[in-house]
């Protein structure tokens, strides 16, 4: 036995776990399993596309993989069904708390304590019901260090063999990087030399935040330049051998760069007549130089609308930079739009930077919650869209501005014209043509979005939604519109182990508030009454539909109907498991 197999066996021992009875079993209600997901959606986010190149190859193995939160819960299985029927038996399955002091020794629990890849066999698993499995585990830590959870890859243990911990790492280490890319605002790769470099496949890889400071170091990167990274600048004569792997600065800073890579346009997905109005306009609009002013509220595609817009007109090959007004403070958005000359203010850097509009070169400028600036900011822009240049801060020489603007907001800005809070000769200048983006409630083609969705969160299955779950998506009233769509689905694929969406995988946020209103007369108080009766059959039934609808004496359809109607379904789960 290895010591962290023999330490915790002692640890189990000493916690008076006794090796021949039932473990302890931790399950968590579904709810929980809900906010369990949420707490963790980058580690699933990033580990999703893992997860689905790897099911297909666990079929017909006997093998399954999980993914584990820091506390030893089970939020994602993928794998050969037969052997995850068998593995339900000791609770290897999602919702189960596999904790070394719940479950003994195990591959989870304790590469949790012992923060380090590990392998079980058969019988160095603590509780002897357990000795029919082999795991294999790493722990996953995030770019800066802190333990996120374990993935595990279980079988029966006659199959047991070495590889399974040596993919299980790979995938723990493709994880981890996947984790920096996406948080890091830029990616480095190091010089990688020989001598460091026996068999390794990973690039030594630091991520840098806006201010260049190290926010994320991977594990080859940590082998080369210890583990004191975190926080301190790079050192220059590093920075000059490293490589630049990412930068997503240039996507709305692109000074020196080449035009960011766009989303092509086809992905602005939609057949509902109110959105092809608008986006019809839209490329209109994108053949001449007027303004544009994309309204619509949060979510509805208004940047992908100005994107599409730029990518579709004669200003493509310039670059396109996107500004959102609403997340620059007061005191900063004329050097970020305007630029500056070095040291004009604390904390510039030395040598000046460039504003956004002349980043923009010849380009689209894109101004996002332009409802959201300061009266201050708005009389400089407006100074610059009558003069046609910009004076960085700090400067007294003006520089010719040459980008198309394009502007958007969520408000309604006549209103915001009159309350005094946006000019109104500001209004007029950016107003130009003026496209409305449908709210996604008052679309007709949110089954068309939501298939597109899917099928981008999920390209290698083909997952398609119940008649319930559909009824679901279009009864609800997407305050978030098409990115809330985008969570909701992300959260139903993941939670999905078939290939099919049903409402129990949909939640849908304040459903359950929104479901009863306010009784006022009659009508309403009817409604609230089916409503509750509907409630109190699935409580009675532990969220079981069809024996819901039995003690209701309705049918199953009609059920699943009245529930889509009072919103209801995301509540169908049982709340004790
Ligand atoms: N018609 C569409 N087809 C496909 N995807 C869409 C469509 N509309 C929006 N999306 C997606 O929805 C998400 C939100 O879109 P976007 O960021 O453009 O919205 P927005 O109105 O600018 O939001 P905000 O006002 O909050 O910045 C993006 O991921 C975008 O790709």
């Amino acid at each position: 036995m290895s010591t962290i197999v023999q330490q915790s066996w002692k640890r189990c021992q000493e916690s008076n776990l006794v090796s021949t009875q039932k473990a302890n079993d931790q399950i968590i209600s579904t709810n929980r399993i809900k906010e369990i997901i949420q707490e963790n959606h980058p580690l699933i986010r990033e580990s999703l596309p893992l997860f689905n190149k790897l099911s297909p190859f666990l079929h017909s193995t006997e093998h399954i993989a999980l993914l584990s939160d820091r506390n030893g819960n089970i939020i994602h299985t993928v794998g050969d069904p037969v052997f995850a029927d068998h593995a339900q038996k000791v609770q290897l399955q999602i919702g189960a708390n596999w904790q070394e002091s719940n479950k003994g020794t195990n591959a989870i629990g304790t590469a949790l304590i012992a923060q380090q890849p590990i392998q079980i066999f058969g019988e160095q698993h603590y509780f002897r019901e357990n000795h029919f499995l082999t795991c294999s585990s790493s722990p996953i830590f995030s770019p800066s260090g802190e333990l996120l959870g374990v993935i595990d890859i279980s079988t029966r243990k006659e199959y047991t063999h070495t590889f399974a911990l040596t993919i299980v790492c790979m995938i723990a280490e493709a994880l981890q990087n996947r984790l920096l890319f996406a948080e890091a605002e830029r990616v480095m790769s190091l010089p990688d030399t020989p001598e460091h470099n026996n068999w390794e496949p990973w690039l030594p890889l630091i991520g840098l935040d806006r201010d260049e400071r190290v926010v994320g170091i991977n594990r080859r990167a940590k082998q080369l330049l210890g583990s004191d990274m975190l926080g301190k600048q790079l050192d220059p004569d590093l920075e000059r051998g490293a490589r630049t792997v990412q930068d997503k600065r240039r996507r709305t800073w692109p000074s020196a760069a080449p035009t960011p890579q766009l989303k092509p346009f086809p992905r602005l997905v939609g057949s509902c007549p109110l959105f092809l109005q608008a986006k019809a306009l839209a490329q209109k609009a994108a053949q001449v130089d007027f303004p544009v002013m994309i309204l619509g509220e949060s979510g509805t595609g208004k940047e992908l609308f100005a994107q599409m817009i730029h990518q579709t007109g004669p200003r493509a090959q310039e670059p396109f930079v996107a500004v959102n007004c609403s997340a620059i403070s007061e005191n900063l958005i004329e050097s970020e739009l305007f630029g500056y000359e070095g040291g004009s203010f604390t904390g510039a850097q030395r040598e000046g930077r460039i504003g956004k509009f002349e980043a923009a070169r010849k380009g689209t400028i894109f101004l996002d919650e332009i409802g959201d600036m300061s009266l201050r900011a708005q009389a400089a822009l407006l100074r610059v869209l009558q003069e046609k240049v910009v004076t960085p801060v700090g400067s007294n020489q003006a520089r010719p501005v040459h980008a198309r603007v394009v502007a958007a907001t969520h408000r309604h800005l006549p209103d915001e014209v009159k309350a005094g809070r946006f000019r109104a000769d500001l209004y007029y200048r950016l107003k130009g043509v003026v496209v409305s983006l449908p709210p996604l409630r008052k679309r007709s083609d949110i089954l068309q979005l939501a298939a597109h969705q899917i099928s981008q969160i999920a390209p290698d299955r083909q997952i398609t939604l119940t008649k319930q779950a559909q009824a679901m998506l279009k009864s609800y009233s997407w305050p978030g519109n098409v990115r809330e769509l985008q969570g909701v689905l992300i959260q139903a694929v993941f939670l999905t182990e078939d290939d099919e969406i049903d409402c129990e995988h949909i939640q849908l946020e304040g459903v359950e508030e929104e479901s009863v209103p306010a009784a006022q007369g009659t009508a309403l108080s009817l409604r609230d009454m089916e409503c509750e009766a509907i409630k109190t059959a699935l409580k009675k039934c532990g969220g079981n539909v069809s024996q819901a609808a039995k003690l209701l004496q309705i049918g199953r359809n009609t059920l699943y109907r009245k529930m889509a109607d009072y919103r209801i379904l995301a509540q169908m789960n049982q709340e004790e498991l």
